[in-house]
């Protein structure tokens, strides 16, 4: 647990980003610091590897004060993923991941073969391990970025807006390759955003701060849906928040209809479009057996013709949902 004691930052022109700021970060958990530009997310974050020292408080990890550890030890522990990667431009893939790796003096194949195996574990193809990181889009700059903060497993990850700098598609891939890789990992991951949607879907806690580095709320996210503090917290976390509210809404079984006959398949069977006079339209957004009411009103809501198209684990249509079924799914 990383634990945050009444402490406060004040930078030497007089600024104080953080103020008497205590909260509990849980190990092996993802906690997300939200807030609006200027709260002292970022301050807050970099005072946990100590690239900013704090003013006044304490800090631990696992009971342990920071302050009483070498920094340069300290950030052994601890991997950190900035936004836009900062990755060293005339080093290869492979090289950038396995920097610290080679900094703790593994040997050169040890090294090179946990970077390879990081790469395919975020999901980039090995192929890319030689080239440069101008070669890379920005979302795989980014996977880079993740790959090279795990190289010397440490238990703390820290990344500040990793995912901010990438087109809304990439982002979304990339925070799902995050939430799959944590349940193999289980780091203790504390993550910035500014990005109220990207904390609910990846927090397992959110602590919203509001400007002056004061913490507003720290809960689950569907606590700091339902129950907000205030109303600082209620405008933040914005007036959708019942539609929000609904990603955590797992109904045991949504009843589907049957698949009509204007709805075209692949050979596999996975949905293709809806027949019309002229055209074939996307199906848009699928909803998955098992997934949440609100993936379930997406594909309804995002559909041609109001049909929301479920499918099963394999891709699979099995069957239809439409509003009415979503309405009744969320009085029961
Ligand atoms: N080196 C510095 N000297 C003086 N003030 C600073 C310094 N770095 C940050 N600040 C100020 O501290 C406050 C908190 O900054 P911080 O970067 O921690 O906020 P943030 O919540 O991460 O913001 P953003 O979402 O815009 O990145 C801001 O008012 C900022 O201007």
């Amino acid at each position: 647990m990383i634990e945050f004691e009444d402490v406060t930052k004040q930078y030497p022109d007089g600024t104080v980003a953080v103020d008497t700021l205590s909260l509990r970060i849980p190990s092996n958990e993802i906690t997300v610091f939200v807030g609006p530009s200027g709260c002292g997310k970022t301050t807050s974050l970099r005072m946990i590897n100590r690239t900013i020292e704090r003013t006044s408080g304490r800090i631990s990890i696992d009971g342990e004060d920071i302050n009483s550890k070498d920094a340069v030890a300290l950030r052994r522990g601890i991997g950190y993923v900035i936004q836009h990667a900062g990755l060293f431009p005339h080093k290869t893939v492979v090289d950038n991941i396995a920097t610290v790796p080679k900094l703790l003096g593994w040997d050169k194949r040890r090294a090179r073969t946990t970077a390879m195996e990081l790469l395919e574990r975020v999901g980039l193809d090995v192929k890319l391990a030689e080239r440069y990181p101008a070669q890379l889009s920005g979302g795989q700059q980014q996977r880079v970025g993740v790959a090279r903060a795990l190289a010397a497993d440490p238990p703390i990850m820290l990344m500040d807006e990793p995912f901010s700098a990438v087109d809304p598609i990439v982002r979304n891939q990339l925070q799902e390759e995050l939430l799959r890789l944590q349940r193999d990992i289980g780091k203790t991951i504390v993550f910035v955003t500014h990005d109220i949607d990207e904390a609910i879907k990846l927090g397992d806690n959110v602590a919203i701060l509001r400007v002056g580095g004061k913490l507003a709320q720290l809960a689950p996210p569907s606590e700091l849906l339902a129950n907000p503090v205030d109303d600082f917290v209620r405008d933040f976390v914005g007036r959708d928040r019942g539609y929000r509210a609904l990603t955590f809404v797992h109904p045991d079984e949504l009843p589907v209809k049957p698949l009509p006959a204007e709805l075209v398949l692949d050979d596999a069977g996975a949905p293709v479009g809806w027949r019309t006079d002229h055209e074939v339209q996307p199906v848009n957004a699928v909803y998955k057996q098992g997934d949440s009411l609100r993936a379930a009103l997406d594909a309804v809501l995002t559909s041609p013709n109001g049909w929301g198209v479920c499918i099963d684990a394999n891709g699979r249509a099995v069957g239809i949902v439409d509003q009415v079924i979503v309405a009744e799914a969320l009085r029961s």
